[in-house]
């Protein structure tokens, strides 16, 4: 049996969630300008699996994740990364617990241009006073496709190499569960294809915890699950999504407008 830095053995990972929202309620503003943008969600994202969370607009997929993984506070309930409660951290845990077990990855994607790929992949890791472990650094290049690429800095690489250089960064520290919003939003179909083919690599091959918020149900279909969010509440989660199964439920959440993909869209459609 295989065992991770944590201590927790991948025959558990399987199972186990990294991370758990019971009962998450979100309000913004108050009085009239009062906006409930999660009621009372619960939900588990299970290790070793790739989850995509999809909802018309201002349905509460960003406040979602943005609470789960500690960088906005709850009004209400509880969300834990593994067993740790996320409530009434101070800020110094909450910084560290963000360092130290999750993984980032942003539509837009925040490289450093002074460093070159490698540097930006292990800079966390730095900052935070870690040393990478080798064995693993080199699996994560190798598998996000980047080990002929680390001495380029960002401007010399293409935007699909720089969005594969943060998932090897959010991928770097082996984190126990990685929150994506919108990874592939500024990429177009293929670049898009091939983050997330990495993304589902890293799942698959390393197993590791991928939580990605998104818009496109093509980018969905590479996940393994998806939950899908209306007006602050999970309404549905489907197992084993084809791209045309998330296209229909989308349409009959947004009454008809769901986006349909772009052209050229690599992901699983039937
Ligand atoms: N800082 C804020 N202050 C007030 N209301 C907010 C704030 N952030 C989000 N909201 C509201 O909360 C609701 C959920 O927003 P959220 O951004 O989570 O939705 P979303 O599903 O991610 O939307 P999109 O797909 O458009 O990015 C919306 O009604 C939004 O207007």
């Amino acid at each position: 049996m295989t065992t991770t830095h944590s201590g927790v053995s991948t025959a558990t990972r399987a199972t186990a969630a990294a991370a758990r929202a019971t009962d998450l309620t979100k309000v913004y503003g108050q009085g009239e300008t009062q906006v409930v943008a999660l009621d009372a969600v619960s939900v588990a994202f299970h290790q070793a699996q790739f989850t995509a969370i999809m909802g018309p607009s201002g349905s509460g997929k960003s406040t979602l994740m943005h609470c789960m993984a500690g960088l906005d506070a709850i009004s209400g309930g509880s969300a834990t990364i593994g067993d740790i409660e996320l409530t009434g951290l101070k800020d110094k845990k909450l910084t560290q617990l963000r360092r130290d077990r999750i993984g980032f990855i942003f539509q837009a994607f925040n490289l450093l241009p002074t460093l070159n790929a490698l540097e930006n992949i292990t800079l966390p890791m730095d900052i935070a006073g870690r040393k990478p472990d080798r064995a693993w650094l080199d699996r994560v290049v190798e598998t996000v496709g980047l080990s002929d690429r680390l001495k380029h800095r960002p401007a010399q690489l293409s935007g699909g190499q720089q969005q594969r250089v943060a998932v090897a960064r959010a991928l770097a520290s082996r984190p126990e569960i990685i929150f994506a919003d919108e990874p592939t939003g500024n990429l177009d179909s293929r670049s898009g294809a091939e983050v997330l083919g990495f993304l589902r690599n890293s799942v698959r091959e390393l197993g590791q915890t991928v939580v990605m918020v998104t818009h496109d149900p093509v980018a969905a279909a590479y996940a393994d699950r998806v939950v899908f969010l209306a007006d602050g509440r999970i309404v549905d989660d489907m197992p084993d999504p084809t791209a045309d199964m998330v296209l229909e439920r989308m349409r009959h959440l947004s009454g008809g407008s769901a986006r349909t993909p772009g052209p050229g869209a690599q992901g699983r459609t039937t």
